[in-house]
């Protein structure tokens, strides 16, 4: 890693840092969302010190991340020899503020291989800049992932989806990006990766292929499918009129957020993997006393737990063997 002191911008100021290697204290600054704009933007420099600070405090050296939606944090809870860093207490970090979203990094194994995990999230909606949002990942891959599998809950908007079942994310519509907001906004710093990055192949075509494969050992493949993901803003759910469009749109499940995660992830060259839970089926008609609501969501994420931790674990043994392969 580089060893010279470069200028950059943080949270639209000016600053110096010391990249790897540097032993003075990381400034202190936990991003809130009422002090995020969407000049937030994390150096290269900032990125490694973050890095940093979590290897230096962990003996886990993950080649797989993992980014828990909401009421999807247990899969962190499997992790063995886990070793947690609480979000307020890593140096720079936003901190969580959703229910259902712990607020914590999580280095630990899983079924023996190492990961690390973000138990929690976070949402352009709490008032984070989409950067901030998908900052995570670029620690990430600072701290060695070559690897990340980003879940989320859904609404089920293709109407052969029910609740509990699972989208295995073939490809999204990046609709916020299509007004402008990309993670990538701002200038490009090009050790991270290019300014133009492609996304035709956002999702991993092999991992997708090995994830239905597994779907099939398990026994669920009436329960799983494989579909189009969209991120809207939030925090409101859909209007019925809203829903109809993007039906039409070709979009299977709505949410909101795996999106500026998974281009932040292919900007920087990171393969990705990504599922949805289908927490709620997405209402698409006004002759019902239904409404979408946020405790749904997570009761669901807890009632399919088995299900998931042992499909994510499946992936990550899947994944590792890739890894392990690539590497001979
Ligand atoms: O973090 P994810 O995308 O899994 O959470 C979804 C989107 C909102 O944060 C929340 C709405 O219920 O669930
Ligand atoms: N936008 C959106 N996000 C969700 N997350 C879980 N369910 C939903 C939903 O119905 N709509």
């Amino acid at each position: 890693m580089p060893e010279e002191i470069i200028p950059g911008y943080f949270n639209g100021n000016v600053v110096n840092s010391k990249v790897a290697g540097n032993s003075s204290p990381i400034p202190p600054r936990t991003p809130s969302p009422t002090t995020s704009t969407s000049l937030d933007i994390y150096t290269y420099e900032t990125i490694i010190e973050i890095a940093n600070f979590l290897l230096q405090r962990t003996s886990i050296r993950p080649k797989i991340g993992i980014i828990c939606g909401s009421g999807l944090g247990h899969l962190a809870e499997n992790l063995t020899e886990a070793d947690s860093f609480p979000y307020e207490e890593i140096p720079n970090f936003p901190v969580s503020t959703v229910a259902g979203h712990a607020g914590r990094m999580v280095f630990g194994y899983l079924n023996g291989i190492e990961v690390m995990c973000m138990q929690g999230r976070f949402h352009y909606y709490e008032g984070y800049a989409l950067s901030t949002c998908s900052m995570p990942v670029r620690v990430m891959k600072f701290c060695g992932c070559t690897h990340l599998i980003a879940t989320n809950a859904a609404g089920g908007l293709n109407s052969s989806y029910n609740v509990g079942d699972i989208m295995i994310v073939k490809d999204h519509i990046n609709i916020m990006g299509f007004a402008g907001n990309s993670p990538l906004q701002g200038p490009n710093d090009h050790r991270f990766g290019p300014r133009f990055p492609p996304m035709n192949k956002a999702y991993d075509p092999e991992l997708i292929e090995i994830a239905q494969n597994i779907s099939k050992e398990m026994g669920m493949e009436n329960d799983t499918h494989t579909g189009v993901y969209i991120c809207l803003g939030g925090p409101s759910y859909e209007t019925v009129a809203e829903l109809k469009m993007w039906s039409i749109l070709g979009v299977d499940a709505v949410g909101m957020s795996t999106v500026h995660e998974v281009i932040t992830a292919r900007h920087c060259d990171l393969k990705v993997f990504a599922f949805s839970l289908i927490t709620n089926k997405c209402i698409t008609e006004y002759e019902t006393e239904e409404e979408a609501n946020h405790e749904e969501v997570i009761t669901t994420g807890s009632k399919r737990q088995n299900v998931l931790t042992n499909f994510v674990t499946r992936m990550v043994e899947n994944i590792n063997s890739l890894i392990i392969n690539d590497s001979m």
